[in-house]
């Protein structure tokens, strides 16, 4: 087992069930929702619906902080906003194991070092693929980046669709849920979020490498 899932289950004092476990809870719900585990066509579905919790929610096996640990210094005094704006992720609603999917806007104030860019997507992944709330996502991808790069400010936006709520219960399609976050200048400097803002409206400028 890896550390950070031991980590999450000592926390939690939950042990981590075997693969066989969860196929057999796999069954126990088809049979619940009425169909016949034992038939043709639903014999492998526990076996492939394993497989798929193990790609959603890898994110439990990986360690946000690690993949911020390595940063540069050499940036000729560079000291503006860092921003990757449109993130996709798909992440999953804590109360309906529901998927919701969306974007992710995050840009961060450098103060002596900037890190690869990649990993700043990579920490929106990490936490996405965990079992969530988008406001515990957005608290969280926030949190990481100050801690890991102790910047002068980090600023988030994430713009996401609850399938929970578009699928079932209230049923309304194709509506936004907007969270957002700001530390340090971003949160002190009101311009400063104007124009973090801003640049989330931008038209992109007809870039698409
Ligand atoms: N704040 C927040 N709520 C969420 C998120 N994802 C899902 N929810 C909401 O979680 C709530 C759970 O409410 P409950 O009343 O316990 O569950 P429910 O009976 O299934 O609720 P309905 O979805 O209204 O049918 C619902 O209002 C969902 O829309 C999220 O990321 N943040
Ligand atoms: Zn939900």
């Amino acid at each position: 087992m890896d550390a950070v899932v031991k980590k999450i289950a000592r926390e939690s004092a939950v042990k981590r069930p075997s693969q066989e476990e969860a196929e057999e809870a796999v069954r126990t719900l088809i049979a619940w929702a009425g169909d016949d585990p034992t038939r043709q066509g639903l014999i492998d579905t526990p076996k492939r619906v394993v497989k798929a919790y193990k790609e959603f929610f890898k994110g439990y096996s990986e360690d946000p902080l690690q993949a911020l640990s390595r940063t540069f210094d050499e940036d000729e005094g560079y000291d503006d906003i860092v921003m990757l704006r449109d993130i996709e992720f798909n992440s999953h609603c804590e109360h309906h194991i529901v998927p919701f999917i969306g974007r992710a806007h995050v840009a961060y104030l450098p103060s002596d070092s900037v890190v690869g860019i990649s990993k700043l997507a990579r920490v929106v992944e990490i936490y996405a693929r965990r079992l969530q709330t988008q406001e515990t996502m957005t608290a969280q991808i926030v949190k990481a980046i100050d801690q890991a790069l102790k910047p002068r400010g980090t600023a988030l936006l994430i713009e996401a669709v609850h399938q929970c709520m578009s699928l079932r219960g209230v049923n309304k399609r194709n509506v936004s849920t907007i969270t957002t976050q700001f530390t340090g200048e971003f949160k002190s400097t009101p311009a400063l979020q104007a124009r973090f803002m801003e640049l989330v409206r931008a038209p992109s400028g007809g870039f698409s490498l």
